[in-house]
């Protein structure tokens, strides 16, 4: 069985490769995975990614949510593969042939995650972007949408927020991965920032939730290690046997 800290992927959202590396060192045996986006893969690039690899116990998750055309997708998914990391993303988008493309560049070498509708996303702001009134009033609707088109395309799983993904799972099967971003601790005045859907770790974990990115609640605080600690401790509370 996964272990509580297992559940926890920590995005290394800073801008210096040495304050990653530190990062790493200090939280490698209080998570489960390392997460890589944009900001740090701009600046320290894919030599930052294999020492993390190396580094420790933790797995790799290369978040560069990648939307483009199909063949372009394609090959810049394969370049990621390459790197030996566990997830990697791409937007669900407006087709599924951009998917499909994601998938067949990572091969058996990594599993994609389809991003369906990004959790600081709320439904005022699909009404700007012109979305139908009824996603923007069940903003779930439009959701369960990509994540079945990331399942018919082949993808591992999707990242969702922690509010839709009991429907997921209930609709596209338990072994369809679901990653929850927007997650904020119970039990203390913990910021929402630019977050529009947040849910506990428990609450999370509960609804059936595979991973959970927690970054600025642990980051920040005044000791990351215990806050690690602690989300951990939240979710073994409702881990079931
Ligand atoms: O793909 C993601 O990881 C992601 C998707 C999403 O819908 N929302 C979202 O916040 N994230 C990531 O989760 C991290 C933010 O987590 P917090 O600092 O806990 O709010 C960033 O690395 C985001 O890129």
């Amino acid at each position: 069985m996964k272990a509580a800290k297992d559940y926890i992927v920590f995005p290394l959202d800073v801008s210096e490769p040495e304050r990653a590396k530190s990062l790493v060192t200090l939280l490698a045996e209080h998570v489960g995975m390392f997460k890589i986006g944009l900001e740090l893969f701009v600046r320290s690039g894919p030599e930052l990614v294999n020492w993390i690899a190396k580094a420790g116990s933790a797995k790799v998750f290369l978040d560069l949510k990648f939307h483009d055309i199909p063949v372009t997708v394609k090959r810049a998914m394969a370049r990621a593969a390459e790197l030996g990391v566990f997830f990697a993303t791409v937007h669900c988008g407006e087709s599924r042939a951009m998917l499909e493309a994601a998938v067949e560049g990572g091969g058996e070498r990594v599993n994609v995650l389809g991003v369906t509708v990004l959790t600081s996303v709320s439904s005022d702001d699909l009404v700007e972007a012109g979305y139908r009134k009824d996603y923007s009033t069940d903003l779930r609707q439009l959701v369960m949408k990509k994540a079945a088109m990331a399942k018919k395309a082949g993808c591992a799983g999707i990242v969702c927020s922690g509010q839709e993904v009991q429907a997921v799972k209930t609709e596209l099967g338990r072994d369809f991965q679901v990653v929850t971003p927007g997650i904020r601790p119970a039990g203390e005045k913990v910021a929402a920032d630019d977050q529009a859907r947040v849910v506990t770790p428990a609450m999370a974990i509960e609804s059936g939730s595979d991973y959970l990115v927690i970054g600025r609640p642990i980051r920040d605080a005044d000791d990351p290690v215990a806050a690690a600690q602690a989300v951990a401790k939240e979710i073994q509370g409702v881990l079931r046997p």
